[in-house]
């Protein structure tokens, strides 16, 4: 019955269930999408923006996980969103079958994620990659710097080409991975060579059209998720203006840096456009570790099942160098992290009532995509009801 009422409610969910049985990719998260579309459509939280609603008639970005055997993709994956230790890596399987991962039931940001296993041939005649490459958004490709890369260098034009001829609006990300154990004279000369390397291929090809932007990623540091922020702000289309939100906010504030971050998965979704430097960012990270750490354990009741995280939930840190760090909560699944000097921190009611605005703003912000993708939704259900009358299929449409 909610399966039924799920399918008549989005067309584009049926067409990527048609995706699903074609490709054979597994996946875990079918139950997950069913209770996010009960709690969506019952409308459960009053003054919560259902920013996680996975039926609401947006197609959802793609973003695949491409690269040899052993690169570190499914790594990536469950670290930056499975909390999974860096060295509990080291005892996953191989990747055997496409696994898909829908990034939208219990955080901010909304796509899935379709890990590639390495040694999958997807430009088999069989394998629809047509399909695959049309609805996404964003295709990482990692390679295994230290590893020889010229295999992987030839797999990522092949991979590019093919998907650019397909989806010229993908955007292609590199991740040169692994990079723990370089060097820093070898990371940069590493990430010179890759990127002279994969963009002179391109130019043989006369593909210079084809933009590939180049991260050096690590699990075992915040490198990581700093990348990952990066390919998942390139999907957000309210990105300018949170960034021109922020930066009226600090301007007005006597706030230096703010960070708009997604608690569950660490990833920043926005800044204001001052530069961002890693060590700032790092802290940030850190600073949202212990508010949800020290909330799970001593914050819940009774240690009752409950969201260490709500609208209660806040934290001032001063560190030894004049600077004050300042967490917020902004939505259920956003916090603002600002760092100021402790002079500009003596107008705090300034800056709350500031951040109220704020506030405001981002929700009147999200009111209108909610109003978008609920317009989208009501068009995929006609033109979905419409394909099921032509095609005489009314009965799966109620
Ligand atoms: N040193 C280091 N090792 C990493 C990093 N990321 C992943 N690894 C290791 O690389 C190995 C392979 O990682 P996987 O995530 O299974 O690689 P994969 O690309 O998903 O492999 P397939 O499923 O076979 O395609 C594991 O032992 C990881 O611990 C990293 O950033 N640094």
């Amino acid at each position: 019955m909610a399966s039924q009422r799920q399918r008549a409610a989005s067309g584009e969910e049926e067409e990527e269930e048609e995706e699903d049985s074609a490709l054979g990719y597994y996946d875990d998260e079918d139950d997950d999408d069913l209770e996010a579309f009960s709690e969506a459509e019952l409308g459960s939280e009053d003054g919560v923006l259902r920013f996680s609603d996975s039926l609401s008639g947006e197609v959802k970005p793609r973003i695949l996980l491409m690269g040899l055997r052993r690169s570190g993709k499914s790594s990536i994956q469950k670290v930056v969103f499975h909390k999974m230790s860096p060295n509990e890596t080291l005892f996953l399987e191989s990747t055997n079958k496409i696994c898909r991962e829908d990034v939208s039931s219990s955080s901010f940001v909304s796509f899935q994620i379709w890990d590639f296993p390495g040694q999958i041939d997807f430009f088999d005649p069989t394998f629809d990659y047509e399909m695959i490459f049309r609805g996404t958004g964003a295709l990482i490709f990692v390679i295994d710097s230290q590893d020889d890369y010229v295999e992987a260098l030839s797999r990522l034009h092949l991979t590019v080409t093919r998907a650019y001829n397909v989806n010229p609006d993908i955007n292609f990300e590199v991740f040169i991975h692994k990079v723990d154990g370089l060097s820093d004279d070898h990371k940069i000369e590493k990430q010179r060579d890759i990127h002279k390397r994969a963009n002179d291929d391109l130019a043989d090809a006369s593909l210079e059209r084809i933009l590939l932007s180049f991260y050096l990623t690590s699990i075992y540091d915040h490198s990581i998720f700093e990348a990952f922020s990066k390919v998942v702000q390139k999907l957000i289309p309210q990105l300018p203006t949170l960034e021109n939100l922020l930066n009226i906010f600090i301007s007005n504030s006597g706030i230096e840096k703010a960070f708009l971050f997604d608690v569950v998965s660490k990833i920043y979704i926005a800044t204001d456009s001052s530069p961002v430097d890693m060590q700032t960012y790092e802290l940030s990270c850190d600073m949202i570790d212990v508010v949800i750490d020290i909330s799970c354990i001593y914050g819940l009741a009774n240690s009752e099942a409950g969201s260490p995280y709500d609208n209660e939930s806040m934290a001032i840190i001063h560190l030894n160098n004049t600077t004050v760090m300042y967490l917020k909560e902004v939505t259920k699944f956003l916090a603002m992290v600002c760092f100021l000097r402790k002079e500009s921190f003596g107008r705090k009611g300034l800056i709350d009532y500031n951040f109220h605005c704020f506030k405001k703003a981002i929700q009147e912000v999200f009111d209108v995509r909610l109003k978008v993708q609920q317009n989208r939704k009501l068009l995929s259900q006609r033109r979905w009801s419409k394909l099921t009358m032509t095609n005489g299929g009314v009965g799966n449409a109620h």
